[in-house]
C-alpha cells in the first residue's frame, strides 16, 4: 500500500491551518517531514533539484488496454466524485504556477480525450495563463474530432502515443483495434497548429521491436519526432522483466541497420528524451557498426539530416539527477517521482477548505521529500530493493 504523506487531521469542519494537528517532525526514516524553512523557493527538494514541469492526470480512465500499462480487465476505475473537477485542476495549476514557479503544464492519465470537458479544461487553464505552454499526451483515439477544438481552447502541443503502424501489431499492444483512427489523430493534430508533434513508442521484444526503423521512416517523411521509450516496470500486469525489455543500446543498434545517429546539439534541459539527428545510411548499407553507441556522421559521407529521433531511456540511462518533474495524479495526490510509494493527498486538503499558501507549503513538503531516483535514494529499476509501485502507469499519469 502506498503511504499517505502528511495530512493534517482537522477538527471536525474546521478550518486548516491552526485548527490542523503539527504535522509529524520526524518520519521513521528519520527525513523531517516538513522541508527546513531555509530551502530554496519552489518545488524544491533534498538533492538540489526544482520542479518546474508538472504533469498532471486528468482521468485514470482509458480506451485502450497496452500490455505495457493497464491489465486486460479487472482495473477499477476512481469514483467519479474522488476525481479533480475542471475547476479544482484550475486552482491546483494556478498554485504551481502562482506561487510554486511550475513553467509547464502536461495534461496526461489515463487518457484526457475521454473526458468530457477537456476542451472547457484547457480554455480555463489558457484564460488564467497566457503565456504557460500546456501541452498534452493522448493515445489518439477520437483526436481527429477534437484537434481543432483543442488548439483553439488554448492547447500548445501534442504527443500521441504510436507503438506500430501494422495493425496486427498494433492490435495486439493496445488490445483494441484502434490503429485507422490513432493515424487520423496524428494527421488531424499536425493539421490543426498543435505540432511539434512528437510521437512515443514504447518497444517490446518480439513484437514491435523489428519494426523500429520503418516506424522511424514513416515519421521522418511526415515531419514527426518520434521517441522510442524503455518499458518501465509500470505495467498492471507485473509482467515487466529486465532481461526481456528493450534498452536504448539495442534501439540504436536497431535503427543504425537504416540510419546513423549522432547527437542533437540542443541543449537537453531535463527532457526524458535524448535527441538525436538522423541521416539515413548510404554507402556499403553495412548495418550494426555503431556498437549500440550514436556515430559522429559528417553529412557528406551520411547525406542530410533528416530530422529527430527521440531515445527515453528511463532503465539503463536513467536522468533522475536533472528531474524537474512534480505529478498530479486524477484524484489529487503529488507523487513527487514516478516511482514514489508515498503520496499526499492536495485535493483531500483543499477540499477541507484549506486556503492556496497552505496547499502550496504542502505542496512544498511531499516534493521535499522526493526521492533520488526510481523511487529510491539510488538509481535501479532492476535493483533488489526497487519496488514497483501499486498504481499502474494509467493510474498515476505517465
Ligand atoms: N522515468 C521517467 N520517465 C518519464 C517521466 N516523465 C515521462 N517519462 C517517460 O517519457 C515518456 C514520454 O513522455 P511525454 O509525456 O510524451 O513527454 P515528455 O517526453 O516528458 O516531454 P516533451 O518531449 O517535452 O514533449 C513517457 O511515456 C514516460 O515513459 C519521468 O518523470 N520519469
Ligand atoms: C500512461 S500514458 C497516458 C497518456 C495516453 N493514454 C497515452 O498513451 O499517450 C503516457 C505514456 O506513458 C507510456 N507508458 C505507459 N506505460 C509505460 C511503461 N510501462 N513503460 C514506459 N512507458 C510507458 C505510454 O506509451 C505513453 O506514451
Ligand atoms: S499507455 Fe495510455 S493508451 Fe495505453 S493503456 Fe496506458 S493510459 Fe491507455
Ligand atoms: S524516476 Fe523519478 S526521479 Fe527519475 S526522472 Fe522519473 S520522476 Fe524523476
Amino acid at each position: 500500500m502506498s503511504v499517505q504523506l502528511g495530512l493534517p487531521q482537522l477538527r471536525e469542519g474546521g478550518a486548516p491551518g491552526s485548527g490542523s494537528q503539527p504535522l509529524p517532525v520526524e518520519r521513521p526514516d528519520g527525513i523531517p517531514a516538513r522541508r527546513p524553512a531555509d530551502a530554496p523557493a519552489g518545488l524544491a527538494d533534498r538533492y538540489g533539484r526544482r520542479a518546474t514541469d508538472m504533469r498532471l492526470s486528468l482521468t485514470d480512465k482509458c480506451n485502450l488496454r497496452c500490455t505495457y500499462c493497464m491489465p486486460a480487465e479487472g482495473l477499477e476505475w476512481l469514483a467519479k466524485q474522488a476525481v479533480m473537477t475542471g475547476e479544482e485542476i484550475v486552482r491546483i495549476v494556478g498554485i504551481g504556477v502562482n506561487l510554486l514557479g511550475v513553467r509547464e503544464l502536461r495534461l496526461t492519465g489515463g487518457e484526457p480525450l475521454v473526458r468530457a470537458d477537456l476542451v472547457d479544461i484547457i480554455g480555463a487553464l489558457r484564460q488564467a495563463h497566457p503565456e504557460l505552454p500546456i501541452s498534452m499526451t493522448t493515445n489518439g483515439v477520437g483526436l481527429d474530432r477534437k484537434a481543432a477544438a483543442l488548439k483553439a481552447a488554448g492547447l500548445t502541443r501534442i504527443n500521441v502515443s504510436l507503438d506500430s503502424l501494422h495493425e496486427e501489431t498494433f492490435t495486439k499492444l493496445t488490445r483494441r483495434p484502434f490503429l485507422d483512427r490513432v493515424l487520423a489523430g496524428v494527421d488531424a493534430a499536425w493539421a490543426a497548429g498543435l505540432g511539434p508533434v512528437k510521437l512515443n513508442a514504447v518497444l517490446m521484444r518480439g513484437i514491435n521491436d523489428t519494426e523500429s526503423p520503418s516506424l522511424l521512416a514513416w515519421a521522418l517523411e511526415r515531419g514527426y519526432e518520434l521517441r522510442f521509450i524503455e518499458q518501465m516496470p509500470l505495467d498492471a500486469d507485473h509482467g515487466w522483466t529486465r532481461r526481456n525489455m528493450i534498452t536504448a543500446a539495442e534501439i540504436r543498434e536497431l535503427l543504425s541497420e537504416e540510419f546513423v545517429l549522432s547527437p542533437d546539439p540542443r541543449a537537453r534541459d531535463g527532457a526524458p528524451a535524448e535527441r538525436f539527428e538522423v541521416r539515413r545510411r548510404t554507402g556499403s548499407g553495412s548495418s550494426g557498426d555503431s556498437g549500440g553507441s550514436a556515430e559522429s556522421a559528417g553529412a557528406d559521407s551520411h547525406g542530410p539530416v533528416l530530422g529527430t529521433v527521440g531515445i527515453i531511456a528511463s532503465v539503463t540511462e536513467p536522468f533522475c539527477s536533472d528531474c524537474r518533474r512534480t505529478r498530479i495524479t486524477a484524484e489529487g495526490k503529488i507523487m513527487s517521482c514516478l516511482f514514489s510509494r508515498e503520496e499526499f493527498d492536495l485535493l483531500g486538503l483543499l477540499r477541507q477548505g484549506a486556503g492556496d499558501e497552505e496547499l502550496a507549503e504542502r505542496w512544498q513538503d511531499a516534493m521535499w521529500l522526493k526521492p533520488k531516483a526510481h523511487g529510491m535514494d539510488h538509481v535501479g529499476l532492476d535493483a533488489p530493493d526497487f519496488v514497483q509501485p501499486d498504481r499502474s502507469m494509467s493510474a498515476i499519469g505517465g
